[in-house]
């Protein structure tokens, strides 16, 4: 469980203060869906930012699990990150010189887990995102759909708590991109996720069970009734 107080983000450039987040309350319930919208420039990057400990705020609580993540060294967050959160960018993230397999065993190295244990887990998880028959594949061998496939299984490899995803269809096309939110929703239910995703997409957002907007810095949080 996400528990946010008054958290604010400010960028200091020469005399130029942009305050990204501007006094932040949010609640996440675990296993919750929270989708985030708002005009470009708003601070949605930024909020997924500190959920997914990759940053520190400016001031207030980011409190996941009872721990104030706001308080951490860089050691900690980074332990946080690689046991606790999955994530899912636009630009899927894959390291192109990889085989599906091993980007998604690299989820797996700060854990600990030894090599044929990350390679049973790393298959399995890409077969429950349907790639199967494409362990062996480099990135550049797949289409946009199936990368992101393999960003899903590298992300949820580890069985974290929390899943965020920052646009993770903005570079698909409407077909793919239905497939792709098809996986995650499923994903999101098999495994109990916290589940957090940043989209530009209307139609998305209006199918949220809880949509937050972000709009300079703050934000508005509605559940819808209909899902
Ligand atoms: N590292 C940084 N240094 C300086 N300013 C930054 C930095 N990161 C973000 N900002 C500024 O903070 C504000 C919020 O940015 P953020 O990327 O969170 O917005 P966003 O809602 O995700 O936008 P978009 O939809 O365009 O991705 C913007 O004004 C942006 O220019």
């Amino acid at each position: 469980m996400y528990e946010l107080k008054n958290v604010t983000k400010r960028y200091t450039r020469g005399k130029d203060t942009v305050h990204a987040l501007d006094g932040i309350d949010l609640t996440i319930a675990d296993g919750d869906r929270l989708v985030i919208q708002g005009p470009t420039g708003g601070g949605k990057s930024t909020l997924l930012q500190m959920l997914g400990a990759l940053d520190r705020p400016t001031s207030g609580d980011i409190v996941l699990d009872g721990t104030d993540l706001a308080t951490l060294t860089e050691a900690r967050l980074t332990k946080v990150r690689s046991e606790n959160i999955g994530f899912v960018f636009q630009s899927f993230n894959l390291i192109p010189t990889l085989t599906a397999q091993e980007n998604v065993e690299t989820a797996l190295v700060p854990l600990g887990i030894k090599a044929k244990e990350r390679r049973e887990l790393a298959a399995d998880a890409l077969k429950s995102v349907g790639l199967a028959e494409r362990l062996g594949h480099l990135p550049g061998e797949m289409s946009g759909g199936q990368q992101q496939r393999v960003a899903i299984a590298r992300a949820v490899v580890k069985k974290p708590k929390v899943l965020l995803a920052d646009e993770p269809t903005g570079n698909l096309d409407e077909g793919t991109r239905d497939e792709i939110m098809d996986v995650l929703e499923r994903l999101w239910k098999e495994h109990g996720l916290t589940f957090v995703m940043v989209t530009h997409d209307s139609t998305l957002a209006k199918k949220a069970p809880r949509l937050a907007t972000l709009r300079k810095g703050r934000i508005t949080v509605t559940e819808n009734a209909r899902t």
